[in-house]
């Protein structure tokens, strides 16, 4: 049933359990090593009772009633239940313009005919987040929540194209935007938003320029967007719209939405971008307005909860291993040769991690997540001496984030709020070129700061690859009528979620993962305690 026009009825009240709600919820330490957190607690009667706590913000297991792991899937299952704008409007959908059969596709023209194309993900359809079953909370990486590690299913959405859409694709206007930090592959990104809008019929695409900062900076022009404009972008690093931090004003923000009468926004973007998504897709059901804002989860960091991989990650890690091995290169040649290298990762070691896997030329990798002593007998520079010694060389690896405990705290900010960071790098450097001479060794330190060359690059294949899914998904989600979504691989599938569950907390590395050993494996590195 087609619907021209798409005409809006306001429903009276949006559903019991309303975005706003769950954005309000605390922030879940649990999340940076798992799904939850056990704390012990003495019930009424005096035997110990252990509870899991805010595992959804509010809820309180028993793990004594039988019905604790239905009530855990429900919650998780409302928790995970995309908002739809038909939460907030009575609208009827009509069948998609969306097909990639070129002589029979779906439509007003086409609508009684059999669709035979199993080209459409059901509205039901489902990807399990977590697949390993933990026999003991002993287990490495275990994510238990109950004492038994019980075996408990984890749902998400699954993302792609719905036979169903709520827009009329001639009628929208969609607008792309891109915010924080740069990353490989926003390029990829903006370019398959544009490719499948086209498809599903979009005339009218715009792009915002500067981030957030577009909405509202006089002098900054909408840009239009085509295949024509796009086809090539992906060649390049950078965002072909530019980006900008800071600026967060909701209201102006969605007030120069429905100046431009945008119906559909893509926010490509972090955590900080996310948050200002899910802000503003708040406001505009506040306003009642038809936009849906659909994310896509933007930072090298790897630091967005759910997410196997962000995009920009792969290629940031490849790009890191190339200042690993002129380190490498520099200490291996070099008479007592210290090569020092610092990765971003202003709160996650993520890129420093898997940077010094893959270069396998790393000894001691130093992440935020895993506190360590630089002086005395257990600590870094200690171990720098033993290898000196005993092989002649190191190459040391160290995440932005890390050692902060080490450093005089700043307060200052930068313009999207987030905490700059005091140099933990030239900190290590100056320590290590202290160190060794208060101790008469000789030590030729080489430092090196990759920083942005390793996120101005240009998407490699895989990433190129995740962005293209990402961006055309996005787009699916807006049509399909999602709103405060994001679109992301989870467990190796593509996945929509709400916006509201992956911003709680950024994703850390869990220092008792298998991936963390491994890491310590290659390095050879021991306890700096
Ligand atoms: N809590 C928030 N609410 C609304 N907007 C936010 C919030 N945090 C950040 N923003 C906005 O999102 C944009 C990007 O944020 P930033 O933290 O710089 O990058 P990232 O999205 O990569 O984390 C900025 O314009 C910033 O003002
Ligand atoms: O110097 P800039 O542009 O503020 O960026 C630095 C930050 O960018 C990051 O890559 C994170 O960027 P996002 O917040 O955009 O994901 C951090 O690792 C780093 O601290
Ligand atoms: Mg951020």
């Amino acid at each position: 049933m087609p619907l021209s026009g798409m005409a809006i009825a306001f429903k009276a009240s949006t559903s019991a359990c309303t975005a706003q709600q769950l954005w309000g919820h605390p922030t879940r330490d649990q999340c940076q090593y798992g799904f939850t957190h056990l704390n012990e607690r003495k019930s009424r009667k005096g035997s110990a009772a252990l509870h899991a706590r805010a595992v959804s913000g509010k809820l309180d297991l028993d793990f004594g009633d039988p019905s604790w792991k239905q009530k855990y899937q429900e919650d998780w299952d409302r928790r995970f239940s995309l908002p739809h704008i038909t939460d907030v409007f009575d609208l009827e959908p009509r069948l998609t313009t969306f097909s990639l059969k070129k002589n029979s596709p779906l439509g007003a023209s086409d609508a009684s005919s059999p669709d035979k194309w199993n080209g459409y993900v059901n509205k039901d359809d489902r990807a399990l987040l977590k697949v390993i079953n933990y026999a003991s909370n002993t287990s490495a990486g275990a994510e238990c929540i109950d004492p038994d590690c019980s075996w408990v299913e984890h749902w998400v959405h699954r993302a792609g194209p719905r036979k169903e859409i709520y827009y009329e694709p001639e009628e929208v206007k969609a607008a792309i935007v891109t915010c924080g930090g740069l990353c490989p592959g926003l390029n990829d990104v903006i370019r398959q938003i544009v490719f499948t809008l086209e498809i599903y019929g979009v005339k009218n695409i715009v792009g915002i320029q500067f981030g957030y900062r577009g909405f509202f900076e006089k002098g900054l022009k909408e840009m239009p967007l085509s295949r024509d404009v796009v086809e090539n972008i992906n060649l390049a690093g950078g965002s072909f719209l530019g980006v900008s931090r800071g600026g967060a004003k909701t209201s102006e923000i969605v007030d120069s939405i429905q100046a431009r009468r945008i119906d559909m926004l893509f926010v490509i973007g972090g955590n900080g971008s996310h948050a200002g998504a899910n802000a503003i897709h708040e406001e505009c059901r506040k306003r009642k307005l038809k936009v849906s804002v659909v994310a896509v989860p933007k930072t090298i960091d790897n630091d967005i909860l759910f997410m196997d991989k962000t995009f920009g990650f792969d290629t940031a890690v490849e790009e890191a291993q190339r200042a690993i091995n002129s380190a490498y290169i520099e200490a291996r040649s070099a008479y007592h040769g210290v090569g020092l290298v610092k990765l971003m990762g202003r709160s996650t070691g993520f890129i420093a991690m898997h940077a010094s896997l893959s270069s396998g030329q790393i000894d001691v990798c130093l992440i935020p997540e895993v506190s360590f002593t630089l002086d005395g007998e257990h600590g870094v520079l200690s171990h720098l001496e033993h290898l000196l010694e005993t092989k002649g060389f190191c190459v040391v690896c160290v995440a932005e984030g890390a050692g902060q405990d080490l450093l005089q705290k700043s307060n200052a900010t930068d313009a999207s709020g987030n905490v700059i960071l005091s140099d933990f790098g030239v900190h290590m450097q100056q320590k290590i070129k202290k160190h060794f001479k208060d101790i008469g060794v000789l030590a030729d330190v080489k430092y090196i700061d990759p920083t942005y060359m390793v996120r101005a690059c240009r998407a490699n294949a895989s990433d190129a690859i995740l962005c293209t899914v990402l961006g055309q998904n996005a787009v699916h989600g807006a049509f399909a009528g999602f709103s405060g979504i994001t679109s992301g691989i989870c467990n190796t599938h593509y996945a929509f979620l709400p916006i509201t569950e992956v911003i709680t907390t950024p994703k850390h590395v869990n220092p008792n993962s298998r991936m963390w050993h491994r890491c310590l494996t290659s390095t050879g590195q021991p306890d700096f305690h």
